[in-house]
């Protein structure tokens, strides 16, 4: 019997910090599509962030986040990349390093509502069916996309975001139960966020 493609899903953020939203996300993505595997992919430098902490926090907090499934992994591809961080090249990298993968990449429906701005959009969907997931207070706005290239997915409503956990830290509120326990510690441990700006 013919094996069907190698399903890969790709989680891009700048996980500063991740937190439960990212990994619900993921887990219904991985579940409704029949995903192998989802690879996070931290950002390097996010081009329409703010400064972003040190990518290697951003890494190893993901890296903490994710050891319990054995489905997640994380890559290094865009911290190692110089330069600002484009999605495109996220995903030329993975179809070069799985060519005969059916790449999947999931965003919220706040991040996708600017894909069209991206850069080299037009290509993008060429290279992966993008998953949309509800986000809390974000609706999924109409953009010019392929339909058979996008689908839209709702998941449980969390209203987490790393902003809200970056200022939560700065004013000695708990992330407790919002991020993952090693999160917590990690962020404690390195004393993360608590003269962040943003
Ligand atoms: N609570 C959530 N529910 C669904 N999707 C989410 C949620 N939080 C983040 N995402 C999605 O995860 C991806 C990475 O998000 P990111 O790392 O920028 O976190 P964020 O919480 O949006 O950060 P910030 O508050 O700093 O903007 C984006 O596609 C974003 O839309
Ligand atoms: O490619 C682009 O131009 C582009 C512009 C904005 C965001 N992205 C990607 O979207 C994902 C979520 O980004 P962010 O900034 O919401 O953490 C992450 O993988 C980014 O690299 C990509």
């Amino acid at each position: 019997m013919a094996q069907r493609p190698r399903r890969l899903g790709i989680m891009g953020g700048t996980f500063d910090p991740i937190h439960h939203g990212h990994l619900v996300a993921a887990s219904e993505v991985a579940q409704h599509f029949g995903l192998d595997e989802v690879v996070f992919v931290p950002t390097g430098q996010p081009y329409q962030k703010r400064q972003a902490s040190p990518s290697e926090h951003r890494y190893l907090m993901t890296v903490v986040a994710t050891a319990s499934n054995p489905r997640f992994r994380v890559s290094r591809a865009d911290i190692d990349r110089s330069g600002p961080t484009y999605t495109i090249d996220t995903l030329r990298d993975m179809r070069d390093a799985h060519p005969d993968a059916e790449l999947f990449f999931i965003t919220g429906a706040d991040a996708f509502a600017s894909i069209v701005e991206w850069k080299d959009a037009d290509e993008l969907w060429e290279l992966a069916h993008f998953v949309a997931v509800t986000r809390p207070g974000h609706e999924m706005e109409a953009t010019d996309y392929p339909p058979e290239r996008v689908s839209r997915l709702e998941i449980p409503a969390l209203a987490i975001s790393s902003t809200d956990c970056r200022a939560r830290v700065r004013a000695g509120y708990p992330v407790w139960y919002l991020v993952p326990d090693g999160v917590v510690q990690y962020i404690s441990k390195h004393d993360l966020y608590r003269r962040d700006t943003a």
